[in-house]
């Protein structure tokens, strides 16, 4: 199993170019399932969750190519993938795949809006949390869906052979509801209007996609999404949208270890209440023509306090990461977290290398130290480790991350882009 090793103490400079947004390309590459046609999807990153779901994908009959292959080292980041979904030949989604990955989940909406039918397992993900799919089930009752749940496989039926249109109104702010009924809605008969929609940027992009296909959406980017179901979607080409969980960490990481950072390709308006709250930290955000320049240099870290909240608000995407930032702020700062119940696994390995953090429930307070030292720790989820590696960057000494496995499903050669701006970091295979 690889692991990372780290010597920490290094400033970081140069410039990091952001990758597309893996939360973006899952679905994107799902909506594939909805139309005969080619579906062009650029910047793609390579990533083991899309390479998860392009299996997951080929399975139900998905032809997939991809442009650009890399030989050797690459310099490049993002690659073009050619998706053609001519025949669906298999509508079931195994547990062996979808219980690795939360997105897999999302092609339910799809399968059964193009097929009538479709049986997809009970899904998995990071393990922050219970993370139920109630929300997503109701939504797609409401455009016509039959669901019974049967051995941890959803089993879902279009009433009379195809989905109509419907109003959902969510209780809760969901992504990925959203992305399974916006997706289902997309191929089903009339109107559908979904209220309380997330407004992730990451929705936004697969609505526009979905535009190009056939689809008449309003409301983009609002809470309020109608969208006018097509008989037949056509195909199209689109281009990944900048990945925002990743600029805010690389962010956080320059502000952790000082230095001066261009991210280049950064969309700053999409992660403007992260960026704010480094700025309250003494980071210095500028927006340039080609993305955003981070620099710290001499300042310490303020301490901030956020609660994580769905967009616009902070993203709980970016939690652990801030939490490593604050461990050595000058005082103390509260991080409270409401989006997940269980998404604190980073507190106990970021305690090793010495942080001061007290839990009660949802709250975490953080008191600033003087220094971290390296040691061993453990990843235990995506944006968990990272955390540990932005800690790792600032503390003295060596640190081991184990587990990178779960680094690797959402950061695209997360060691060189962070060694080429000076960090002594190092995969370690095997
Ligand atoms: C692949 C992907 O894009 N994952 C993101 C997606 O996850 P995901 O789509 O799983 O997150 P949701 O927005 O659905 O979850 C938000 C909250 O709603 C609850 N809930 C959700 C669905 C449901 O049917 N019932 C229910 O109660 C969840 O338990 C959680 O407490 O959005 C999260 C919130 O921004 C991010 O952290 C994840 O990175
Ligand atoms: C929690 C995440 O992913 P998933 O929803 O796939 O578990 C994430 O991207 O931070």
């Amino acid at each position: 199993m690889d692991r990372i090793k780290i010597i920490g103490g290094q400033k970081l400079n140069g410039t990091i170019p952001i990758s597309g947004a893996k939360n973006a390309a899952l679905p994107l590459m799902i909506a594939s399932l909805l139309t005969p046609d080619r579906l062009t999807l650029k910047n793609v990153p390579n990533l083991a969750d899309v390479n998860l779901l392009a299996r997951i994908l080929r399975n139900h009959g998905v032809d997939l190519a991809v442009d650009g292959k890399r030989t050797g080292p690459a310099q490049h980041i993002g690659e073009t993938f050619h998706l053609s979904a001519r025949d669906i030949v298999d509508t079931v989604a195994p547990y062996e795949m979808v219980s690795r990955m939360r997105a897999s989940f999302w092609v339910l909406g799809p399968l059964l809006a193009r097929c009538g039918q479709a049986k997809v397992s009970l899904p998995g993900g990071c393990a922050i949390g219970t993370r139920p799919v109630d929300l997503h089930l109701t939504g797609l009752k409401e455009l016509g869906a039959e669901i019974e749940i049967e051995n941890g496989y959803v089993i879902a039926k279009a009433k009379g052979g195809s989905l109509r249109g419907g109003r959902v109104t969510f209780p809760k702010v969901s992504v990925g509801a959203t992305h399974n009924v916006l997706l289902a809605a997309a191929l089903a008969r009339g109107e559908t209007v979904i209220e309380n929609a997330a407004r992730e940027p990451e929705i936004g992009d697969v609505a526009e996609c979905l535009v190009k296909m056939g689809v008449k959406i309003d409301g983009i980017g609002t809470s309020t999404l109608t969208i006018q179901g097509a008989n037949q979607l056509e195909g199209a080409v689109h281009s990944v949208l900048a990945d925002r969980i990743e600029t805010g960490t690389f962010a956080m990481a320059v502000a952790a270890t000082g230095g001066d950072v261009t991210l280049e390709g950064a969309r700053p308006e999409l992660l403007k209440t992260a960026l704010d709250s480094l700025a309250e930290a003494g980071v210095e955000i500028t927006p340039t023509n080609s993305g955003i320049r981070v620099v710290r240099n001499g300042h310490g870290i303020d301490p901030v306090s956020v609660e994580t909240q769905p967009f616009p608000g902070f993203p709980t995407d970016l939690q652990a990461q801030f939490m490593a930032l604050m461990t050595r702020a000058k005082g103390t700062s509260v991080i409270r977290e409401t989006i997940f119940e269980n998404r604190f696994m980073h507190v106990q390995e970021l305690a090793r290398l010495g942080a001061d953090i007290q839990l009660h429930g949802d709250i975490a307070t953080i008191k600033g130290v003087k220094g971290l030292t390296g040691a061993p720790v453990m990843a235990t989820d995506l944006r968990a480790s990272v955390s540990l590696v932005i800690a790792a960057l600032m503390a003295e000494g060596e640190t081991m991350i184990n587990r990178v496995y779960h680094l690797d499903r959402g950061f695209e050669q997360l060691e060189q882009k962070l060694s080429r701006c000076g960090a002594q970091i190092e995969r370690i295979t095997g």
